[in-house]
């Protein structure tokens, strides 16, 4: 498995990172058999399998439930978990305890946690405890009230030097990479030439050290509506849909099962069950 001092020399290399969120032991396996370099249990878990309108009812004990089944699937990939919505806000204690509780019983590898200024202190505790931690900045979901939807962020010059400061914040307290959703690819580009550490977009354009997308919105699986930075590459909603299509109709025209899907026993036995001897 690739440690996570490996990603900041991918970064040095000029080889681009590949991170893929995943949710279960399926998307799992197939990320892992994919080649990914690392995979993110995303709190989208929440929107994306869960059906919630947001993140922010994701819980400390959904993230550690399908992480524990990501690292069955992907045994030999880095895996990063995100910190939900208010676990990394209150006291010190019950950020180190959340944390280590989605490390020990989820086995995450690492951490990822949305936001600098309090947070990066966060960041900088966890670090020193032992945690690799991920820092997000630009579009942070569990923050959509404040920022009154998901829109693109630091479009203004001023707007992107924070976001500047933020991420060199995040890198001082120790982050190992950083994640920038939804920004304008030159603030992207900007931000990855003025940091150390590995900067991995969604919605930030090219110049930036690797991409992650959302399973379900790569292969195109129950979402229906997808943002303008993702690139689908399979539309599985109409492969299973029309498998279960076909399955219902053929089960209603007695079609399927067929002798092909069925067991038997052997002659003697069916002569004995239908001679009433059974
Ligand atoms: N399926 C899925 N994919 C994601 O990438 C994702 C989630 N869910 N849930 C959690 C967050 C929410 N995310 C989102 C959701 C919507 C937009 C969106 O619609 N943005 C507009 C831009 C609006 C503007 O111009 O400011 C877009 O058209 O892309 C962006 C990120 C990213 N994350
Ligand atoms: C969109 C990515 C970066 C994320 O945080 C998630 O999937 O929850
Ligand atoms: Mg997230």
């Amino acid at each position: 498995m690739k440690l996570s001092g490996h990603f900041l020399k991918m970064k040095k290399n000029n080889e681009k990172i590949v991170m893929l969120t995943a949710y279960d032991y399926p998307s799992a396996k197939l990320a892992e058999l994919a080649d990914v370099d690392m995979i993110l249990v995303g709190d989208s878990l929440g929107m994306v399998v869960l059906g919630y309108e947001s993140t922010l009812r994701v819980t400390v004990d959904d993230m550690i439930h399908h992480t524990k089944a990501v690292k069955r699937g992907a045994p030999n990939t880095f895996v990063v978990t995100d910190m939900p919505f208010m676990s990394y806000h209150l006291s010190m204690d019950e950020t180190l305890k959340s944390a280590a509780r989605m490390i020990q019983e989820g086995r995450a590898d690492a951490l990822k946690l949305e936001g600098a200024g309090q947070v990066a202190e966060k960041i900088a505790a966890l670090t020193k405890a032992g945690v690799p931690v991920i820092a997000h900045l630009g579009l942070t979901p569990q923050s959509v009230g404040v920022l009154g939807g998901y829109k693109v962020q630091g479009k203004s010059a001023n707007d992107a030097e924070q976001l500047l400061d933020e991420a060199k914040q995040c890198e001082a307290a120790g982050a190992i990479a950083v994640v920038l959703e939804c920004v304008p690819y030159q603030v992207a580009e900007v931000i990855t030439q003025n940091l150390n550490i590995p900067t991995i977009g969604i919605g930030a354009g090219k110049d930036v050290d690797g991409q992650v997308l959302v399973y379900h919105d790569v292969v195109t699986y129950g979402v229906d509506r997808v943002s303008k930075f993702v690139k689908t590459y399979a539309n599985a909603n109409e492969l299973i849909s029309g498998a279960l299509s076909q399955y219902v109709s053929e089960v209603k025209a007695e079609q399927f099962p067929t002798l092909e899907h069925s067991f038997t026993m052997k002659e003697e036995e069916v002569a004995a069950l239908y001679g009433g001897k059974a």
